[in-house]
């Protein structure tokens, strides 16, 4: 093999933004946009992992679930448009396109593309967490889904809601040092969440279930529903305000 693993996330991911930002200006917009978009981002995914890793498995928010998964020992978990629905809005840049690799039980390596920021967040190099800000903890949700464990977590820390699409751009968030955690409930799947995790592991921050169970990834069922990411010194803190908001 010519590239290692995380190359290949990373030139997926980079290809799939190379489809994605264009089209922006083809003068389509909202629903038609988005369902272009996740089209052209899993064309491009999969044009580069047929290239560079014919014999893996992949596993797709937009493909049918390939059985075969299941007995594999390695498996591309992607979702190429995360945050459909901001991405239709060209005034937004809260969108990302994931693509993570599992190899054996675990998430090996993975990128993240932030395109509208062009910037492509990867496993390694793991990314430099940078420190906390004096202020009130922010806390990032869903714009369109805000659960009521966050709002208890930020109730309980003194912080703050802070809004955004894509599950990818706020575990990216939490990386960047724009969110110090982000918590999620009512619903996701494993494509929405792995390759952001695998980066926000890389970078040092905790990733769980929102009872502090471990985010277990190429199970059966494709529903993964609530995670946590936080820096890890509110781990405890964030863990214990979501156990009493439950
Ligand atoms: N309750 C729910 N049920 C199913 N999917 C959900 C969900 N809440 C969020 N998601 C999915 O998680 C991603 C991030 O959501 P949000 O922007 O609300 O935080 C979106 O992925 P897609 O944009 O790939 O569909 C969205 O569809
Ligand atoms: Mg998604």
């Amino acid at each position: 093999m010519s590239i290692d693993d995380t190359a290949v996330a990373a030139l997926a991911a980079r290809a799939a933004a190379d489809a994605l930002v264009p089209l922006r200006s083809s003068g389509l917009t909202g629903r038609p946009l988005g369902d272009a978009g996740d089209a052209a981002g899993q064309r491009a995914i999969v044009a580069v992992l047929a290239a560079e890793r014919p014999d893996d498995v992949v596993f797709s928010e937009e493909a049918v679930d390939d059985a075969r998964r299941l007995s594999a020992g390695r498996v591309w978990i992607v979702d190429p448009l995360d945050g459909t629905r901001e991405y239709g809005n060209p005034e937004r840049s809260d969108w990302a396109v994931h693509v993570a690799l599992w190899a054996d039980g675990d998430l090996v390596a993975a990128a993240v593309a932030l395109p509208a920021l062009g910037q492509v967040h990867v496993t390694d190099p793991a990314p430099p967490l940078p420190p906390r800000p004096d202020g009130p903890v922010r806390i990032a949700v869903s714009r369109t889904r805000p659960p009521a464990e966050a709002q208890a977590v930020a109730a309980a820390l003194g912080g703050e809601l802070v809004p955004l699409g894509s599950a990818g751009y706020k575990t990216l968030a939490v990386v960047r040092g724009e969110a110090d955690a982000y918590v999620h409930s009512g619903g996701m799947y494993q494509w929405d969440s792995a390759a952001p995790v695998a980066v926000a592991r890389a970078a040092g921050l905790v990733t769980c279930r929102l009872d502090g169970s471990p985010l277990v990834y190429n199970r059966p069922d494709p529903s993964l529903p609530d995670l946590v990411v936080t820096r890890p010194e509110l781990a405890d803190r964030v863990l214990a305000a979501v156990r009493s908001a439950r």
